[in-house]
């Protein structure tokens, strides 16, 4: 499992400071969730958390199983299901799974059979991506970070999208295939970070008005 230490992390576009001084530790292990407001910077975090984004001062380290990660590898422990990562829609689910798993192992004992039912998308293994409904879309986002051997997962907004069925089939899934792993969840729903042990409120990281 992957642990990460923020270090006084600052992040800026232009003259605005998104967050500043952010000095955080979370375990391997741990269920950290991000809330805020919206455009606080949640995304952002989750962005500069996953090397995506360069921090503007700060820094971010990265260990697993005791061993230092760098930045520039931290993609291989990660997996990431976020609104704004878009699913390759001229893929069937059948050929996504397949291209998928060519860059990630699955879970151990887990083959595209079991993934399929699992993501309750039975039948629907040669629909292409573009005929899939929203819910249909955001549990194979889940689905194939949740099924892939990663020790490190970033979740933005898990719930959107999810009918009341969906939003039980994600808890179920996140108790059953990522209690394992080191999670991080922007969110603003209670329900989908309930079993979350750490909360970092990004809004105490603003820079306020010097009295
Ligand atoms: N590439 C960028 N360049 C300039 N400003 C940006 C960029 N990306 C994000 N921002 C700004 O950073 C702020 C935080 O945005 P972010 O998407 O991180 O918020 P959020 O808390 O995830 O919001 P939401 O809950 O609405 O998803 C916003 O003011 C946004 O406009």
């Amino acid at each position: 499992m992957v642990g990460l230490d923020l270090t006084e992390a600052g992040k800026r576009f232009q003259y605005e400071w998104i967050f500043k001084a952010l000095s955080f530790h979370i375990p391997a292990g741990s269920k950290c969730v991000v809330t805020g407001s919206n455009g606080s910077g949640k995304s952002t975090l989750l962005k500069c958390l996953s090397a995506v984004q360069p921090l503007t001062e700060g820094s971010i380290d990265y260990n697993f199983q005791e061993k230092k990660i760098k930045e520039t590898e931290i993609f291989e422990y990660l997996a990431i299901s976020a609104p704004y990562l878009e699913l390759p829609e001229e893929f069937t689910l059948s050929e996504l799974l397949s291209f998928h798993f060519k860059f990630k192992s699955p879970l151990e004992g887990l083959d595209h059979e079991e993934m399929v039912k699992l993501m309750y998308l039975d039948n629907q293994k040669d629909k292409y991506i573009s005929q899939f409904s929203s819910g249909m879309k955001q549990r194979l986002k889940l689905g194939l970070c949740l099924f892939s051997e990663a020790p490190l997962l970033f979740l933005d907004e898990p719930t959107s999208n999810l009918d009341s069925k969906g939003v039980d089939w994600y808890l179920k899934m996140m108790g059953l295939y990522a209690k394992e792993k080191t999670v991080v969840i922007c969110s603003n729903e209670p329900k989908e970070y309930g079993f979350c042990d750490i909360q970092i409120h990004i809004e105490d990281y603003k820079l306020r008005p010097k009295l």
